[in-house]
């Protein structure tokens, strides 16, 4: 067990160049930084900058170039059931309905069938589709689709919540409401939370502290702290020190998306 504010996640000196048709691109270069225990981190910066690459090396779903990447205090050699992955596109399976998709991940942990589907309804019920627990994938709107499988994510309980952009596709509305349920989430169970997001407001409403990437190739270029209360309810966002800060976020992330721009 790790004590609670010891480093959950530690990257170090990360790089990562990838091969293509079009010669090399140095997605990151020299990447270090720490996530603590129960910390709930974003990182923001400019279309390209290597975000998701991050995200996926922490994952051990990409290997670095160079540099290493601990979590719990052990250098990863692929993916583990203590992280769990959100992207913003999530596969279902077609076959299985709702509440058999978010069950699914439960089957390799022993846990007895009965209660699967007790934790499955659940977190259902949390994302607002318990009443769709017998549908079936294509009966749903692309919203509803993610929220089952940001359901399937929180059911396996993971230490740790690697989230790709999770919201980016839905709706206004949906999004406000998964926001306040993932740091319900976060609060209650204390993950660790590595969310990646483009939208400023979102990182600074979400994150105690937020990882500013450069334009490419991807180097660490700030962090900061958020220094705002939780819980947090969507009337933070009306205050004067929610909009300082984000005014100053989006700032620092234009300056580099006008560094290299698309
Ligand atoms: N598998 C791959 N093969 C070749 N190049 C890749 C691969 N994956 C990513 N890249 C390149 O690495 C760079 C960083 O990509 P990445 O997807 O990490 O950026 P990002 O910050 O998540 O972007 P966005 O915000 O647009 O999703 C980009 O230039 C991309 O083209």
């Amino acid at each position: 067990m790790m004590s609670a504010g010891a480093n959950q996640i530690e990257i170090r000196n990360v790089s990562k160049e990838f091969e293509g048709r079009s010669g090399t691109t140095v997605a990151l270069q020299n990447v270090s930084f720490d996530v603590a225990s129960n910390e709930f981190v974003c990182v923001v910066g400019p279309s390209g900058c290597g975000k998701s690459t991050i995200l996926n090396i922490i994952a051990g779903l990409t290997e670095p170039s160079s540099g290493t990447v601990k979590v719990g205090g052990k250098e990863i050699s692929g993916p583990g059931k203590e992280r769990g992955v959100v992207f913003q596109q999530y596969a279902l399976f077609p076959w299985k309905t709702v509440v058999e998709n978010v069950e699914f991940g439960l089957k390799f942990q022993e846990i007895p069938k009965g209660e699967r589907r007790q934790i499955a309804e659940k977190y259902l019920e949390l994302v607002g589709l318990k009443d769709f627990r017998d549908a079936y994938p294509k009966e749903l709107s692309g919203g509803m689709k993610q929220r089952v499988a940001i359901a399937r994510a929180y059911a396996v309980n993971p230490e740790v919540l690697l989230m790709d952009e999770p919201f980016g596709a839905l709706d206004a509305q949906t999004r406000v409401q998964l926001q306040e349920n993932l740091l319900t989430t976060w609060e209650n169970e204390r993950k660790t939370c590595f969310f990646i997001t483009h939208d400023v407001e979102e990182a600074v409403f979400l994150a105690q502290r937020i990882v500013i990437m450069s334009a490419r190739p991807g180097r660490l270029k700030e962090i900061i702290e958020v220094n705002l209360p939780y819980p947090r309810v969507q009337e933070l966002k009306l205050t004067k020190e929610f909009t300082e800060l984000k005014n100053r976020l989006w700032a620092m992330v234009y300056k580099e998306y006008l560094a290299n721009p698309k």
